[in-house]
């Protein structure tokens, strides 16, 4: 897993891969890392895919009765810090290692959030097995004051070399984008980096290709008479 976020002149963004892993199986070529929490607060999440999914959902609906008890919107750091509580409690046993990006009355918020509770708050950042692939190209383009296309097209960067370098990171590019002013844009595979071509022939093997040496065949009425009443 590969996930991102960046901040920008008015807002924040957060990208994802959109491989799921087995140890070394692909189990699926297309799934989706940016979990919603409020309108404008989003978490990309890298570790195991249950754990971040019900860690994300569980403090989502956590910080909307908290919303509506104090009667204010919900802040970034709220979020940040229900999900570091809740996950120290868990000593690391959940294992979720998230990204957390939104806007909120006081400004705009970016931070991570590791299983075992640690937390940090910067202008850019990574996780995920691809995160050192993604983090040289923060490090090696990153600068203040990047405008809304900049961010989107660093981060979808940064997953790329994700992608791109680390076997556990592969397929598309998911993008979000919560900006202070604009309705918060989820743009799902925002990239498709690895599309099949066409290919160049047609590789269908021909009826007979392969021998067989006997055939049987089964009728309903064979079935029928192999099935007893009882069991019908
Ligand atoms: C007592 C434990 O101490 C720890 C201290 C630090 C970290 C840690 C982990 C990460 C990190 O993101 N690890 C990580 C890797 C793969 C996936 S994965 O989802 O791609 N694959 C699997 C199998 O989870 C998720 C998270 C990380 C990333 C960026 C910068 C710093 C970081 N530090 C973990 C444990």
């Amino acid at each position: 897993t590969t996930i991102v976020g960046c901040i920008y002149d008015n807002g924040v963004v957060i990208a994802a891969d959109t491989r799921a892993t087995s140890g070394p199986i692909v189990a699926d070529k297309n799934c989706e890392k940016l979990h919603y929490i409020t309108p404008q607060i989003w978490c990309a999440g890298a570790g195991t895919a249950a754990d971040t999914e019900f860690t994300t959902a569980l403090i989502s609906s956590n910080l909307e009765l908290h919303s509506l008890s104090t009667g204010r919107r919900p802040r970034v750091v709220t979020c940040m810090t229900m999900l570091k509580q809740h996950l120290f409690r868990y000593q690391g046993h959940i294992g979720a290692y998230l990204v957390i990006a939104g806007v909120d009355p006081t400004g705009v918020g970016l931070y991570t959030v590791h299983a075992h509770g640690s937390t940090d708050k910067l202008p850019y950042v990574t996780m995920g097995s691809g995160s050192l692939a993604a983090m040289s190209v923060f490090e090696s383009t990153w600068k203040p004051n990047l405008n809304r296309d900049e961010a989107v097209a660093l981060c979808a960067e940064a997953i790329k070399a994700g992608i791109f370098n680390d076997l556990g990171s592969g397929s598309n590019v998911d993008v979000c984008v919560i900006d202070k002013d604009k309705p918060t844009q989820l743009l799902r595979n925002y990239l498709r980096p690895n599309e099949r071509g066409q290919k160049e022939r047609s590789y269908r093997f021909p009826k007979g290709t392969t021998a067989y040496l006997n055939e049987k065949v089964i009728t309903k009425e064979d079935i029928r008479r192999y099935v007893t009443v009882e069991e019908l």
